[in-house]
This record gives C-alpha cells, structure tokens and sequence, in this order.
C-alpha cells in the first residue's frame, strides 16, 4: 500500500466531510446562495496568491529538474488558468478586479495560506507536498464527483466551476503530486511520516472550514 493510500485510509472520515459540506452539496445542486459562492471567490482568489507561492518554493526545494520544472509549471497554470477562472467569475457577478486583490483576507483564509506557507517554509519538500496535497486531491474528487450529477457541470454559475476541477488537466496534476509525496515518503522513519500526516491532516481539515467560512460569510467579529 502506498503512503497516501495508507493516509486515506486512516483519514476517510474527515476527508469525506469536504465532499458533504452544504456549500460543496449545493453547488452540485445548483441551489447554492449566489452571495455565498461571492464570498467564496474572493477569498479563494487571496487564497490562491498564497498557494501560487507554496508552488514557487516546490521549484525552489526541488532535488532534480524535472520537479522543478513541474512545479515552475504549477506556479504557471495557478497563476494563469486557475486564477483566469476566478476573475471570469468575478466579472460575472460583478466583482472587479481591484476588489479581488484588495479585499481583505476572512481569519480562515489566513490561518490556512500561512499554515501551509510555514509547513512549506521550514519544512522538507515533502512537507510541502504534504501541506498541498489535499487541496488538488479533495478538490478534484469533488469536481469528479458533482459533474457526475445530471445537469451539474451545464448549471450556468457553478458549471465552469465544476468543469475545471473535474477536467483532464487537474487530474493530471493531483495525480502528479499523489506519487511525488508517495516516493519523497518512501525510506523515512515512522516519526518523519506522522509529521507528514499531521500536516496532511490539518490542510484536510482546513479545507472544511474554508467551505465553512465561505457558506457562513464569516469575517473577523465586529469591534
Ligand atoms: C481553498 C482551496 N483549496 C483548494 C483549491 C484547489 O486549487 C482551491 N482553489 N481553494
């Protein structure tokens, strides 16, 4: 068994309540608060600023050319196919490009971009890869998931959002990170892998209240 298979294994439950917040569960209904998935465009566009860099120390961190050259083009395909997704969205529902980048980042928001920026910073580039991981992972088997519902990835606000993460091309680069951390983990010490897992598992749960935060609209508390 692979290391991230061991780790799905053993993580199923919390994994799974990604797949079944009602933010995720509406969207592939189509049902879902437009204001709500607003909200969630602009944090999730600061988000990716943030998540654009971990991708930028991967090149930095990495041992040969060709993960460097993966990750250059991870950094690339965030900042210019992902991002392009969100600032089409934005137009869409009237959110201009000045409001994206300067709106200010929901507590959620922060703690999970700088959490991943410290596992990435002062950690191994497995750690790194164990920080980004969920994200590509979770949000491909979501978007794999909802276009499986009649209807869902024609809806007209969430289809493109459906379309993309779902699509060849994200798969691709979800199973590209799965075996890197599968051959960084292999040959480290019982102790290394716990800390692998412990941070697999704080981006997995950090996922959920990202969902969280975007369906309840939460800010800092007023004062
Ligand atoms: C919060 C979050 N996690 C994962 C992704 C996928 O890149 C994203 N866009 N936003």
């Amino acid at each position: 068994m692979t290391f991230t298979q061991r780790l799905l294994g053993k993580l199923e439950g919390v994994w799974r309540q990604n797949h079944s917040h009602p933010f995720v569960r509406e969207m592939g209904a189509g049902t879902l608060d437009r204001d709500k998935f607003r909200f969630y465009m602009i944090q999730d566009y600061l988000y990716l600023i943030d998540y654009a860099k971990l991708f930028a120390l991967g090149a930095v961190k990495a041992n040969d050319l060709a993960t460097m050259e993966k990750f250059a083009a991870l950094l690339h395909s965030t900042l210019h196919e992902e991002m392009a997704l969100h600032r089409a969205y934005a137009a869409r529902f009237g959110i201009s490009e000045e409001e994206l980048e300067t709106a200010e980042p929901s507590p959620i928001t922060l703690a999970y971009s700088h959490y991943m920026l410290h596992a990435a910073q002062n950690g191994s580039l497995a750690e790194l890869v164990a920080a980004l991981l969920p994200c590509m992972w979770s949000y491909w088997e979501i978007g794999k998931e909802l276009s499986r519902i009649p209807g869902a990835a024609d809806h007209e606000d969430y289809g493109e959002w459906i379309r993309m993460y779902s699509s060849e091309e994200f798969e691709a680069l979800a199973q590209w990170c799965i075996g890197l951390l599968d051959e960084l983990a292999e040959g480290r010490s019982e102790a290394e892998l716990a800390r692998l897992e412990e941070i697999f598992l704080n981006t997995t749960r950090y996922e959920y209240m990202f969902w969280d935060m975007a369906y309840h609209g939460q800010m800092w508390p007023a004062g």
